[in-house]
């Protein structure tokens, strides 16, 4: 059987040939029909009025019979969406708006729906519904697969490492080795050699010949954590080792060339460093191709429930947290960002003989040392509309985790309607079903 030949048509490209045409086919016929006119007719303005009359109703009529079979299939897909359970769910007042408006409503819930689930399938040990964890999710999935040089920063304990080891999974090193070097925990007359490996005899202990981290990356990634702490001179080797490809061990005179991809991170604030004369603006340059920042947890508290519910998940017993509870997090500084929140979940976990957490469990939480100062301080660009729907946003999250998810009961325990609640789940974006499933 002969096959029949299969065409790719663009629909943004044929589209606006038609129009074109039908636009130079207006022209061409008006064009034509004035100087018909204007030879065998007296009465010009008549005739005139007559064939444009019938030019603008066969380019409406064409036009119109164009969209209809372009949008015939979109509506058709609309209509399919609209009917799937997870839109209902999220949009039940499909049917109040305009067409545009109605198709506009459609689509962006589809791509909000299908943007979280990548994220959260792809990412599934990184927790957090806040619009900045969500970005940085995004900025994860955009550059792990390339060989960009990222500099991670953020407090002690906002996740720098999780988002490292992120990256190098979706990344096409992840096969390769991955070597993490922190920079502050080696003294630092052994950084260098650690980092760059060492020749026999090169010091007084060099009994052999060493490798350094470099030469083992080889191929794979680098992880140099808290870089921030790296002294003077180590940046200067870093920087030309990171320049040339290479570098040499210490005592050495080889040149050993490697293909290493840098991860780099630091919980110091490279401003104040360079200002300080305490790092190099050269090597922070080089580092800082593709930044990303974990703001602390005081600044994304929307994420506190649903990160004490992941780690009481970890535990076997069933233990849940009580409203009062969820309240006392809620307004904790949380200066050891989520390790803290981490370490004290597991122990309120211990501790919580009856399954439910109450405020007396959450030992060693800095309550009533609350931050606040920090959240209402009247810095620069403050502003208040955006700081008050943070709260709001926060309490609604309180309610939803408290009830796992069930909006009507969340809806009661706020002392508003469930429809009010829904609108503000929607302005808010808050991802309900995570809540369900960490609820
Ligand atoms: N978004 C998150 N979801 C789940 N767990 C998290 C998240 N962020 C951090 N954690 C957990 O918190 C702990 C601290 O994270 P991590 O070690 O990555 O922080 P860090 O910023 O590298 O800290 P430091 O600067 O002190 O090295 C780890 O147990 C990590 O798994």
């Amino acid at each position: 059987m002969k096959k029949s030949r299969q065409y790719f048509i663009r629909l943004n490209i044929i589209v606006p040939i038609i129009f074109s045409c039908l636009a130079i086919l207006t022209l061409v016929v008006t064009y034509r029909l004035t100087l018909y006119s204007i030879d065998t007719h007296g009465d010009t303005i008549s005739y005139l009025a007559a064939w444009g009359i019938a030019v603008v109703l066969f380019t409406f009529i064409a036009g119109w019979l164009i969209s209809r079979t372009i949008l015939k299939p979109v509506e058709a897909f609309v209509r399919e969406a609209e009917k799937l359970p997870a839109m209902q769910q999220s949009a039940p007042e499909f049917n109040t708006k305009d067409e545009l408006s109605r198709y506009t409503q459609v689509f962006t819930q589809i791509t909000d729906f299908l943007s979280k689930m990548d994220a959260r399938e792809l990412f599934p040990e990184i927790v957090g519904q806040s619009k900045v964890i969500r970005s940085v999710l995004s900025q994860i999935i955009k550059v792990a697969p390339t060989d960009v040089t990222v500099l991670i920063t953020g407090e002690s304990g906002t996740g720098k490492e999780l988002v490292a080891q992120a990256i190098l999974k979706h990344s096409k090193r992840r096969e390769g080795p991955y070597i993490a070097v922190n920079c502050a925990a080696i003294p630092q007359g052994l950084l260098e050699s650690e980092l760059f490996g060492h020749e026999k005899g090169a010091f007084t202990g060099a009994v052999s010949q060493k490798k350094g981290k470099f030469e083992l990356a080889d191929k794979g990634t680098l992880f140099l954590d808290e870089i921030g702490d790296m002294p003077l001179e180590t940046q200067a080797k870093i920087l030309r080792a990171l320049e040339n490809g290479t570098c040499e061990r210490v005592g050495g005179t080889q040149s050993i060339s490697f293909d290493v991809r840098v991860i780099a991170a630091t919980n110091k604030d490279f401003v104040e460093l360079i200002k300080n004369g305490q790092f190099r603006e050269d090597l922070f340059h080089r580092l800082n191709v593709f930044p990303i920042h974990l703001p602390p947890l005081r600044h994304r508290r929307e994420d506190i429930p649903i990160l004490a519910e992941y780690f009481l998940e970890k535990h076997e017993k069933d233990i849940h947290l009580s409203p009062e509870a969820i309240q006392v997090l809620l307004v904790s500084p949380w200066p050891g960002n989520i390790r803290e929140l981490r370490n004290i979940m597991e122990r309120a976990a211990v501790l919580a003989e009856d399954g439910t957490i109450l405020p007396k469990h959450l030992t060693g939480l800095a309550i009533g040392e609350s931050e606040h100062d920090d959240e209402l301080a009247l810095d620069e660009g403050v502003n208040l509309d955006d700081k008050l729907e943070g709260v709001e946003r926060s309490i609604i999250i309180a309610a939803l985790t408290k009830t796992g998810g069930v909006q009507v009961r969340a809806a009661e325990i706020l002392g508003i309607k469930e429809r009010s609640l829904w609108h503000r789940i929607r302005k808010y974006e808050i991802d309900v079903k995570s809540l369900k499933m960490h609820g």
